[in-house]
């Protein structure tokens, strides 16, 4: 706990604001092949590899494969770590951009870990929403190019972590991907509905989020949430061709370029990063949200109709 908490300091208090300144399946296709590799990702788990970093220093890009089992559920811990793996990325001379993907079969991300909301205390849940700022301030300030390879479904928290990034490429197959915070009876957090906005628009994202959408990766697809569909196979093929594209652009002109597109949407965050932790604190402890916040648990832990 103290390694969190230290590390926690240092990722509150250290170096976003810098940061902001100075840049500115197709379905598996078989059940037993998709649990085998989800049982794999969860053994991984347990020895806390909850991601595995690929750098090709050479072509000068990294792949960060998400691998916390079951579903890369984004928790306090993992946060943590994923913004101190960030905060790399960011010093590397050699890196000039990352692939963000996840090695767990047909799962991109499941977003915020509801656990962390379930019954939640002030102490935790504060330090739980700071790293979560922490991560978006890093991936959508970041001076690095990030390609989200979306491998699988994407909703809520993960769909974040993909609008985040400077392109996103998604496997076809039935996955869904999108802001479906209203269907859990909570409301997006102003800093994800206008990254939503700065990448399908005003309108589109404001049916998007009353109605909690979930996109098919075609729907995503034509509204411009994601930018190229591939078949899974070739997904980080493309990924990679696609980064090499961008790294082959000046660099100093691409990083103003884009620091001075995310610099206001930054901003409103970074200057009101307590009252948004409040807020999260004050609202998730309603008795009404946690009521739904209980009921949306049960649902996902009914047990699932065979398929056959
Ligand atoms: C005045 C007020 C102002 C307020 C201002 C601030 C307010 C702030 C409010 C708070 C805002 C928070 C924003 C929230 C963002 C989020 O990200 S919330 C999370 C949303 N995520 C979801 O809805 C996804 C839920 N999961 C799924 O739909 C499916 O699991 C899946 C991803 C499609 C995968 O399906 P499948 O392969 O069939 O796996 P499952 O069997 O369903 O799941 C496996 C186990 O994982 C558990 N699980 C799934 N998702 C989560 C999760 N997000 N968190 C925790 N646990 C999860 C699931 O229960 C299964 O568990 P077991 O049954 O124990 O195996």
């Amino acid at each position: 706990m103290s390694i969190i908490k230290s590390a926690f300091r240092v990722l509150r208090f250290g170096s976003a604001k810098n940061q902001l300144f100075s840049l500115e399946s197709k379905t598996c296709r078989a059940f037993s092949v998709c649990n085998k590799l989800r049982q794999d990702a969860s053994d991984a788990n347990a020895s806390k590899i909850n991601f595995y970093v690929d750098e090709n220093k050479e072509k000068g890009y990294a792949i960060l494969k998400l691998n916390k089992g079951p579903v890369n559920s984004l928790n306090l811990e993992f946060l943590t770590e994923l913004n101190i793996q960030l905060e790399k990325f960011e010093e590397s001379k050699e890196i000039k951009g990352v692939i963000l993907t996840s090695s767990i079969p047909n799962i991109f991300s499941a977003g915020l870990d509801i656990m962390e909301m379930y019954q939640i205390k002030q102490d935790r849940g504060s330090q739980f929403w700071t790293a979560l700022q922490e991560t978006w301030i890093k991936l959508y300030g970041s001076n690095k190019i990030y390609i989200a390879a979306i491998n699988g479904h994407s909703p809520a928290g993960g769909c974040l972590l993909s609008i985040s990034c400077d392109y996103r490429i998604m496997s076809k197959g039935p996955y869904k991907i999108g802001l479906n915070e209203t269907l859990l009876g909570i409301k997006a957090p102003f800093w994800f509905r206008d990254t939503m906005i700065n990448t399908i628009g005003y309108r589109e994202t404001e049916k998007a989020l009353q109605l909690g959408k979930l996109y098919s990766s075609e729907e995503a697809l034509a509204v411009n949430l994601v930018d190229e569909l591939a078949d899974s196979k070739d997904l980080i093929t493309k990924a990679e061709e696609q980064m090499s594209k961008w790294c082959a652009i000046p660099t100093v002109a691409r990083e103003l370029t884009k620091s001075s597109m995310r610099r206001d949407t930054l901003s409103k965050l970074i200057a009101q990063r307590e009252a948004d932790t409040q807020s999260f604190i004050e609202f998730t402890q309603r008795d009404s949200i946690q009521k739904s916040l209980r009921m949306y648990l049960e649902s996902l832990k009914k047990p699932k109709k065979s398929s056959a």
